[in-house]
C-alpha cells in the first residue's frame, strides 16, 4: 500500500515536524544569508536525479556519489548543513550515484528545447520552467559558467549579442580572463539578496547572466511570461510556489518503496 505525500504524514510520530524543521532553517538563515540559495538549489538538484529521495545527501565514501557530479561539486555547504541541522525528516532511496547525475541537470548553455524538454520529463511545463529560474534571483555563478559570453561567444561576435553590451563588460571587469575559478558573482547584479521578480526586468534589459536565463526572454515562445512575471510580483510568486510545490513531487518514493533515513548521509 502507498502513502500519499501530505503535510501531515508525521502528525503521530513527531507531530511538530514542520515547525521544527522551519524554526531550524530560520536559525541557519540568520547565521548566514547563504542558507536560502544553497538550499534553494540543494532541492532543485535532487529532484532533478532519481527524484526528491534526498540520493544527494547521501555520504561519499570513493568520491562516486552524486555529489562528486561537475554539476553537484559548486552546491554550496551550507545547503546541506540546512538539512542535516532540520535533521530534516524527509524519505529515502538506498542509491547515489556520480554517473546518474550526468545529463539530468540543466547546463547554462541550454537553448529553449533542451530546457522545455527536460522540465517535461518531470511534469514541470514551460511556464513552471520560468518561474523556478527565478531561483536565479538569488545567489552566486563562477565566472567560468558564462565566460563564453563574454569573451568568445563566436567567431562573428565575441560578446553575446543577447547580452546588455555595458553588463558585458561589468562582467568582464569582474570576471578578467584567466580569474581565480573560486571567483563567483551575483546572479542578480540588482537585488542579490531578495527573492523578487527582478530576475526578469534583467532579462528584459538583456541583464540574464547565463544563455539559459536570457533564452526565456529572446525566444518569443517565452517572452510573454516573462513579460508577465516582470509586471507582476504577484504574478511570479503564484508561479513559483505552485512550480516549487510540483517540484517537490517530483519523483518522490512512498509507503513501502522507500524508506526514511534516521541519518540522512546513510542508509538505514
Ligand atoms: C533552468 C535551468 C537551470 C540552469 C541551466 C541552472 C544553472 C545554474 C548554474 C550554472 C549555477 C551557478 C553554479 C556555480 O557557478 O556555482 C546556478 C546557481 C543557482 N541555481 Fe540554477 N539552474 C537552473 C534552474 C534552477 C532552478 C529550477 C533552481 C531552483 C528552483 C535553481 C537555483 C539556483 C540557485 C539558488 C543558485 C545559486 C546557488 C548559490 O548561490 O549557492 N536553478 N544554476
Ligand atoms: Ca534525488
Ligand atoms: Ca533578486
Amino acid at each position: 500500500q502507498t502513502t500519499k505525500l501530505t503535510p501531515n504524514f508525521y502528525r503521530t510520530t513527531c507531530p511538530n515536524v514542520e515547525s521544527i524543521v522551519r524554526s531550524a532553517v530560520q536559525q541557519k538563515f540568520q547565521q548566514t544569508f547563504v542558507t536560502a540559495p544553497a538550499t534553494l538549489r540543494l532541492f532543485f538538484h535532487d529532484c532533478f536525479v532519481r527524484g526528491c529521495d534526498a540520493s544527494i545527501l547521501l555520504a561519499s565514501a570513493n568520491g562516486n556519489n552524486e555529489k562528486d557530479h561537475p554539476d553537484d561539486i559548486s552546491l554550496a555547504g551550507d545547503g546541506f548543513d540546512t538539512v542535516i541541522k532540520a535533521k530534516a525528516a524527509v524519505d529515502n532511496g538506498r542509491i547515489s550515484t556520480k554517473a546518474s547525475v550526468q545529463r539530468q541537470l540543466p547546463h547554462p548553455n541550454f537553448n529553449l528545447d533542451q530546457l522545455n524538454s527536460m522540465f517535461a520529463t518531470h511534469g514541470l511545463s514551460q511556464t513552471d520552467m520560468i518561474a523556478l529560474s527565478g531561483a536565479h534571483t538569488l545567489g552566486f555563478a563562477h565566472c567560468g559558467k558564462f565566460s563564453n559570453r563574454i569573451y568568445n561567444f563566436s567567431p562573428r561576435n565575441p560578446v553575446d549579442p543577447t547580452l546588455n553590451f555595458q553588463y558585458a563588460m561589468q562582467l568582464r571587469q569582474m570576471c578578467p580572463r584567466n580569474v581565480d575559478p573560486r571567483i563567483a558573482i551575483n546572479m542578480d547584479p540588482n537585488t542579490p539578496r531578495t527573492l523578487d521578480n527582478v530576475y526578469y526586468k534583467n532579462l528584459q534589459q538583456g541583464k540574464g547572466l547565463f544563455t539559459s536565463d536570457q533564452v526565456l526572454f529572446s525566444d518569443r515562445r517565452s517572452r510573454n511570461t516573462v513579460n508577465l512575471f516582470a509586471s507582476s510580483n504577484a504574478a511570479f510568486n503564484q508561479a513559483f510556489v505552485a512550480a516549487m510545490t510540483k517540484l517537490g513531487r517530483v519523483g518522490v518514493l512512498t509507503g513501502n518503496k522507500g524508506e526514511i533515513r534516521r541519518d540522512c548521509t546513510r542508509p538505514n
